[in-house]
């Protein structure tokens, strides 16, 4: 689906990024885990084409990317949900309605979409309330019903769940792998919490200094770290324990 190939970026003499090879496959869920600074926001930004990498290719669906000048169409189908939610100061439904609106779908299906995903996301009850009356789970709900009301075909997920308390963000991550493992959405998320992440991932990759040490399924990651990735992954050990 997705497919990296040399890409490097660069601020004067410094490597913030530097990927020699990354494929990316229909359907997956892919974690990124990672000490501060490791590159991996700027990892995601490059893959949904936020920022234009200074080096390298980018692959959709076999075809490469014109990455300084990505048209329109081929950003529409990808979502991109961070850490804050970027909550307009209107009902929870014309939030939910407002990348429709843009796309200019006929008022009819609309409705009928934000009632659908309201309703996937157990916010229908919040429909009329003012998105900024909120508490951080519900608002993140609305983000991510937000996201998924598009029908992205990937959705890049920078930290979402993180400011959320734990019976909230367990309900939440429940309730949002099914959604995706239903509808197949090609998924790259990073997350600090090794919880979500055993939770989600199907594979994980470990980033340091800006290369990728070690991917592979989550489990063998988590269990079986290389010796670039093992002082991070013994560095987690206190909130796996
Ligand atoms: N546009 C930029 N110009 C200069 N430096 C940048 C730019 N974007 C990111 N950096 C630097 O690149 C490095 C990687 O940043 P990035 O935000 O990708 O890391 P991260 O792994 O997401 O970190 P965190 O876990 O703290 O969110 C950091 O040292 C950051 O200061």
């Amino acid at each position: 689906m997705i497919r990296l190939e040399n890409i490097q970026y660069t601020n004067k003499d410094r490597t913030i990024l530097s990927v020699p090879s990354l494929s990316i496959t229909q359907g997956e869920i892919l974690g990124m885990m990672g000490p501060n600074g490791a590159g991996k926001s700027t990892l995601i930004k490059i893959l949904s084409c936020l920022q234009a990498p200074t080096g390298g290719k980018l692959y959709y669906k076999n075809a490469e990317l014109p990455i300084s000048r990505i048209p329109l169409e081929q950003r529409r189908k990808w979502a991109v949900v961070l850490q804050q939610t970027l909550i307009f100061d209107t009902t929870v439904f014309q939030n939910v309605a407002a990348g429709l609106k843009i796309r200019k779908v006929p008022r009819s299906q609309i409705k009928q979409k934000v009632d659908f995903w309201l309703e996937q996301f157990g916010i229908s009850h919040l429909a009329k309330k003012n998105a900024h009356q909120l508490s951080g789970g519900e608002a993140q709900r609305v983000n991510l019903a937000r996201a998924l009301i598009l029908d992205p075909e990937v959705l890049y997920l920078d930290e979402p769940f993180t400011a959320l308390d734990y019976p909230t963000k367990v309900k939440l991550l429940k309730d949002f792998k099914a959604i995706i493992k239903q509808t197949k959405t090609t998924t790259i998320f990073v997350s600090h919490d090794v919880t979500e992440i055993q939770f989600m991932c199907d594979r994980l990759a470990i980033l340091m200094d800006g290369h990728i040490v070690q991917i592979g399924s989550t489990a063998n990651v988590l269990n079986n770290p290389n010796q670039y990735a093992s002082p991070f992954i013994h560095d987690m050990s206190l909130h796996i324990e």
